[in-house]
């Protein structure tokens, strides 16, 4: 599946530009092995890595010309079949770059795309890769038509489910419109399942991170207690990045008894492309709609912090950081960096998502966390059960009291608990939701 066509492994070169941390605010070795991993996560052989010092990435070669030579002969001695640039390349650099290496060339946006296009399983999943690999490709469609039809397929030229990707203007506009409004039909219908969940009122629980926390392995421990649990509810856990691309929907068990809904979806990744978050936007709309975020972080990362704020950022763009947070610190079976547990603020927890460690606590965590629900109702109270309104005032307060033959009648928001217990007492068509301020 990730072979080319003279079935061997892809050799690829990396190269990226060191701006220096001030601007870039990732250091250079970090993403440029992240890049190596994720060019491995595509299938291919990662043959060298280049690194050039500049002020700026250069408009024509991205790298300066001299180096764009050396770069080239590099690839000629060590018989490279593609060039990987760290940063997103416009058209006109990928066809300069390809004339003056006669190589395909490939950009971090389209070596990720390519990772996603492979893995995508559900048809939706399969819908919102495509249609960012084709709004990646539109503008840069003169400098693909030329290396597509010369060199033939491999990386960044596969489209979900193997296709060859549109290379033709028009059909990829007919194309993007036609997958936009799939996309827009199956919205329809999770946005019908969701709001069913909502209203069983089951609290959800989204698991959220950088690629290869142990998002996948945490959802899977957390479920294992609930008594529907088997092993067919198992979400696959790989050591690669992006091992999970769509959300899954699991049920789970409170301490208390309660029951919850467990999510799991895409990791996220420095300098995910935009389009993809677009594209996936609809994936991760389960996210905002979670009563709690779990942010999972492997601890034993050497770019932690760049991994936090990654996702913190991530999380900001969804508008999702008014939910509680509860920071994960997993894989602490590991033994190491311990001591970043006292720069965070939100509330946080040390575990192992493998052996299990802490995971009572942290569903305790989890209970403790899910905001109150409340509902607004008007209860009308016998006089012999006057005793309750005690219990009904001390939920959230009261807004009307009214004396009648019948009974008392009360206007008050109460707790899901007092509801459901007092249920008899509620006058019908009265009920309205009060979400609770965090
Ligand atoms: N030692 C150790 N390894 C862990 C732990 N949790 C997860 N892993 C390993 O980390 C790797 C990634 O785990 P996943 O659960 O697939 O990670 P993920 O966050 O779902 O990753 P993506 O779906 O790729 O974004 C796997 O090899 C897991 O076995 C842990 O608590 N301790
Ligand atoms: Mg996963």
């Amino acid at each position: 599946m990730f072979e080319n066509k003279e079935n061997h492994r892809e050799r690829v070169l990396v190269v990226g530009v060191d701006v220096g941390i001030r601007k870039s605010d990732i250091d250079i070795e970090s993403s440029m092995k992240e890049l190596e991993e994720l060019a491995e996560a595509a299938g291919a052989e990662v043959i060298g890595s280049v690194v050039q010092k500049r002020e700026r990435i250069d408009a024509v070669f991205y790298v300066g010309k001299g180096k764009a030579e050396e770069i080239r002969n590099a690839a000629e001695e060590l018989d490279v079949d593609t060039v990987i640039f760290n940063n997103e390349l416009s058209g006109a650099q990928i066809r300069n770059l390809e004339k003056a290496m006669d190589r395909k060339i490939l950009d971090r946006t389209s070596l990720i795309l390519d990772i996603f296009a492979n893995r995508a399983a559900s048809r939706e999943g399969k819908l919102q890769v495509e249609l960012a690999q084709l709004k990646y490709r539109l503008p840069r469609l003169v400098g693909f038509s030329n290396h597509l039809s010369r060199l033939g397929g491999g990386i960044g030229t596969r489209g979900p489910g193997e296709q060859k990707l549109e290379i033709d203007r028009r059909h990829i506009l007919g194309r993007i419109h036609d997958i936009e409004k799939q996309i827009r039909e199956l919205e329809k219908v999770r946005s019908m399942k969701r709001k069913q969940r909502i209203e069983s009122n089951t609290p959800i629980v989204a698991i959220v991170g950088y690629t290869n926390a142990g998002k996948s392995t945490l959802l899977n421990s957390l479920i294992k207690s609930d008594e529907d649990y088997g092993p067919e509810k198992d979400v696959f856990v790989k050591d690669m990045l992006f091992a999970t691309l769509e959300t899954s929907l699991r049920k789970g068990t409170l301490p208390g008894g309660r029951e919850f809904i467990l999510t799991d979806t895409v990791g996220f990744v420095s300098k995910l492309p935009t389009k993809l978050v677009e594209a996936f936007k609809g994936t991760l709309e389960e996210v905002k709609y979670a009563d709690v975020l779990l942010h999972v972080l492997d601890i034993t990362n050497e770019d932690l912090e760049l991994q936090m704020k990654t996702t913190m950022d991530i999380l900001r763009d969804l508008d999702c950081l008014d939910k509680p947070i509860i920071t994960v610190l997993n894989k602490c079976d590991k033994n190491e960096g311990y001591e970043l547990m006292y720069s965070i603020d939100d509330p946080k927890i040390m575990i192992s998502a493998k052996t299990g460690y802490n995971l009572d606590k942290l569903l305790e965590m989890i209970e403790e966390h899910i905001p109150e629900k409340y509902h607004r109702i008007k209860f009308l109270l016998p006089y012999d059960e006057s005793g309750l309104m005690s219990i009904i005032f001390g939920d959230k307060g009261v807004e009307s009291i009214e004396y009648k033959q019948e009974g008392i009648e009360i206007l008050a928001s109460v707790s899901e608990k007092t509801k459901s217990k007092y249920r008899k007492y509620v006058i019908e068509g009265m009920e309205e939701e009060v979400e609770e301020e965090f």
